[in-house]
């Protein structure tokens, strides 16, 4: 079974506007509405490939409210924590450029922290657990660590998509599955990196410290995947961006359910490109039939 944790989930509120201006009043020629954070944009989008998963974390409020009642409604199974706080809304602003606003979360209270372990303890050997985007700043900073933690005791295995410190905690503890961009590489190894052979060589020593399926993805310029095996880079298709919002959500998504299904990685591999860029092609997440479109379009060489 897959689980996802979205320690602070979101509701997107993504706006048009054209031409925006700082400091006067602009009009939006269109808004939506999503539910968001990176562990519950993973289950939705497994769902739209057939694959159950269930989504945990913790949720406040009409906007966690929200969330639960969509997700249940697309048929995704949630076991959320409930809290007093109100889950935060993401600002999505389109216009010439895109700019993202976060909420920094709720404060979540310790018994509901104990509630949220409790949850993670039912889980069994084999299963899945992706750990996916930011902790509210009112929880302890080694909660991910934690996590991790209880997830190796109980022979579980973690799918990591997280940066900053937590991509620094969370690699010591051998994921599975990570997939950072390669501007998340290069703060882990405290460099910039700029090209393919750079990002090659930062991939490798997470394969040797124990990850053991790679990928760096590096937006329209191709992603890598990497295991002890060797490296290989996917081309990604090509298009018209509509919303870059979850496209790394869904290439995880696409990643892991592929793998769970087939066992194959590199059509694991294939099928994750497809749909990080099915997303970035679309309004919302991905659909199934456009990331089955995509596949031809996707390129695999061995370097
Ligand atoms: N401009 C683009 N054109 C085609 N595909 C894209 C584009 N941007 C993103 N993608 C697809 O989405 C995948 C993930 O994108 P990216 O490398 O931006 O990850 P990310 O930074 O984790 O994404 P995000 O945080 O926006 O969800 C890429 O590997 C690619 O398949
Ligand atoms: O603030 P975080 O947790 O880092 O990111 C949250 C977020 O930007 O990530 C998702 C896209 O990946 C959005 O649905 C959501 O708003």
């Amino acid at each position: 079974m897959i689980y996802t944790v979205t320690l602070n989930p979101s509701v997107d509120y993504v706006v048009q506007v054209d031409d925006f201006q700082l400091g006067t009043l602009n009009r939006t020629r269109r808004n939506e509405v999503y539910p968001g954070g990176k562990g519950i944009n993973v289950s939705r989008v497994l769902n739209r490939l057939s694959i159950p998963s269930t989504a945990l974390g913790f949720i406040g409020g009409f906007t966690g409210q929200y969330i639960e009642t969509i997700l249940q409604k697309e048929g995704v199974r949630t076991d959320f924590v409930t809290t007093d706080g109100l889950t935060r809304i993401n600002i999505k602003l389109k216009s010439e450029k895109e700019t993202e606003i976060n909420g920094e979360g709720m404060e979540i209270p310790s018994e509901k922290v104990d509630a949220f372990f409790q949850k993670i303890d039912k889980l069994q050997r084999d299963d899945l657990l992706v750990i996916a985007g930011s902790a509210p700043r009112s929880l302890p900073k080694d909660l991910y660590e934690k996590v991790a933690e209880l997830a190796r005791k109980k022979g579980v295995k973690l799918v990591v998509d997280v940066s900053g410190s937590p991509l620094s905690q969370l690699v010591t503890y051998s994921p599975f599955f990570m997939k950072p961009n390669h501007h998340e590489l290069g703060e882990l190894f405290q460099r910039e990196i700029t090209n393919v052979a750079e990002a090659v060589h930062c991939g490798q020593q997470l394969i040797e410290q124990g990850v053991e399926h790679l990928v760096i993805s590096m937006a329209e310029q191709g992603a890598l995947y990497l295991n002890r095996e060797g490296v290989w880079k996917a081309t990604v298709p090509k298009g018209t961006v509509k919303n870059s919002v979850g496209a790394g959500d869904s290439l995880v998504a696409g990643f892991i359910g592929t793998l769970a299904k087939t066992n194959d990685v590199m059509a694991a591999f294939r099928f994750g490109v497809a749909s990080g860029s099915a997303t970035a092609f679309s309004e919302d997440l991905c659909k199934r039939e456009d990331v089955e479109a995509l596949l031809p379009e996707v390129q695999i060489a061995k370097l």
